[in-house]
């Protein structure tokens, strides 16, 4: 893709936490549409980028351009109304308010409707009126999911969304994630540790090493790449 093109675009990416960088040289492109994973094995940045993204870290050197625009100077929020949707690792859903209160509370203007997240998300209409700690770890992710799409992102970033799922609940919501991006075009960065279901989540791929991309392609050639599956995760195959 043609980087004038792109939606998001990374140049030389450094930053971290205070004096510790985490992320090394850092340099991608997504375009409209596109779904990326990034893999790796725990501690190799995976969350620092998608936290880089929102601007919860220190940037240290290289550019985060936005629909071509630089958004280093930008905070969460700004970034969020700028059209990064995030669903983080914690879900972070509001205990005390109904899902159908979850859901209306960060509603911006836009495709996205309390129709369309329930399109997506069945169980959560069947849910609609129970609390946020009234609901399954499964029903819990898709309520941070179904939240997140009420901003009305351009792009959605994913922390783990599976991790600490039951099977049953990793389809459903893999199904759903993998909807978002084939049948409604959203453009998405999912991180997850598991190869497997990072590669049927996205057509392209990242793989992290101590904060620096050591390898990319697209998720097909990776799948069928067992050595680089083993070399840098430690798994034989994506099977
Ligand atoms: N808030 C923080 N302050 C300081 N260091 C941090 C902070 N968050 C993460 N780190 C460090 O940054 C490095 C990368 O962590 P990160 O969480 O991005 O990795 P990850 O690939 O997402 O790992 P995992 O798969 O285990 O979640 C680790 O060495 C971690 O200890």
């Amino acid at each position: 893709m043609n980087a004038t093109d792109s939606l998001l675009q990374l140049e030389h990416v450094r930053a971290g936490y205070g004096d510790a960088m985490v992320l090394d040289d850092l340099s991608f492109c997504l375009g409209a549409g596109d779904s990326l994973a990034v893999l790796g094995r725990n501690g190799v940045g995976k969350t620092t980028l998608l936290e880089t993204l929102m601007g919860n870290t220190r940037l240290t050197g290289g550019r985060i351009l936005w629909q071509g625009r630089d958004i280093a100077r930008l905070d969460a929020c700004q970034r969020s109304r700028a059209g990064l949707g995030w669903v983080p690792q914690e879900r972070e859903v509001f205990a005390s308010l109904t899902v159908e209160e979850n859901l209306t509370v960060v509603a911006c203007r836009g495709p996205w409707t309390l129709d369309r997240v329930y399109g997506l998300f069945p169980r959560l209409r069947e849910r609609r009126a129970n609390l946020g700690n009234e609901l399954s770890g499964g029903e819990q992710q898709m309520l941070a999911v179904g939240r997140a799409l009420m901003t009305n992102p351009r792009l959605l970033l994913l922390d783990e969304p599976m991790e600490g799922l039951a099977p049953i609940v990793v389809e459903e919501l893999g199904a759903a994630i993998i909807a978002l991006h084939t049948q409604e075009g959203m453009t998405t960065i999912v991180v997850e540790q598991h190869p497997v279901i990072a590669l049927a989540m996205a057509s392209t791929a990242i793989i992290l090493d101590r904060g620096r991309i050591v390898h990319q392609s697209s998720s097909a050639a990776l799948r069928a790449s067992p050595e680089t599956l083993d070399r840098w995760l430690n798994v034989a195959a994506a099977e």
